[in-house]
């Protein structure tokens, strides 16, 4: 008897991403996020073409591929509210309380997600933990703020470096390991007050609604407690 390979993470991707086109609402305008998860996605959509008027998007990149396929990206001025937006994440905890920013969206990814009415999460089992900050948290900041915002971070704890990588809106990006996040929302508050922060990649304030985790043994759906 052949033994069950365990499924491998892009599988994971895959499956959960489809789990979530259910939650796509036919007519309705679609909120698309970004990431490796996310293009799987993406990939999936043009079997569901019928449903989707239109999307918006939270990345040039994710608008690319969108575009490539045929769908009509829409400019988020032209917008005022989605139902669904469908998105990953780097790390999520219990309280659906999330770290995002991997691929340096995390500005665009908060803008969307605050005019959608139900954020839909898809991850593979490795994203879900109990407590924030095993992954880097990704601070955006207008790069002449990048010395000052990252000293504070320090002072946090924080082991702070600076990636190679310049975001859709011109800025850099601060990635934060070694904190132990254990109130979200507070530190949310704190990182966006600082002046030239443009966006933290905790979204604890406007967490996901659903979670879709990809296991071993299946998609499991979690939602949050109203
Ligand atoms: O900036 C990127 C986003 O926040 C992504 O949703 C996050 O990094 C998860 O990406 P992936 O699906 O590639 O793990």
């Amino acid at each position: 008897m052949t033994e069950k390979q365990p499924m491998s993470q892009t599988e994971l991707k895959r499956l959960v991403a489809r789990a979530a086109l259910d939650y796509i609402v036919p007519g309705e305008i679609l909120g698309v996020g970004t990431g490796s998860t996310v293009d799987q996605l993406i990939d999936q959509l043009p079997g569901i073409r019928e449903r989707i008027p239109a999307c918006v998007s939270s990345s040039e990149r994710s608008t690319k591929r969108l575009e490539a396929l045929g769908f009509k990206v829409l400019d988020m001025n032209e917008v005022e509210s989605i139902g669904v937006y469908i998105d990953g994440a780097d790390e999520i905890d219990p309280g659906f309380a999330m770290i995002k920013g991997g691929g340096g969206a995390l500005t665009r990814e908060k803008i969307v997600a605050s005019i959608s009415g139900k954020f839909v999460c898809i991850a593979d089992a490795s994203k879900k933990v109990d407590v924030l900050g095993r992954f880097p948290l990704p601070v955006e900041v207008i790069p002449m703020a990048a010395g000052a915002i990252r000293r504070r971070l320090e002072a946090l704890g924080a082991s702070v470096k600076l990636r190679d990588f310049v975001t859709d809106n011109g800025c850099s990006i601060l990635d934060a390991a070694g904190l132990s996040i254990s109130d979200p929302k507070a530190l949310e508050d704190e990182i966006n007050s600082w002046p030239g922060v443009v966006t933290v990649g905790l979204f604890a304030h406007r967490g996901a609604d659903v979670l879709l985790l990809g296991t071993s043994e299946g998609v499991k759906t979690f939602r949050k407690a109203e």
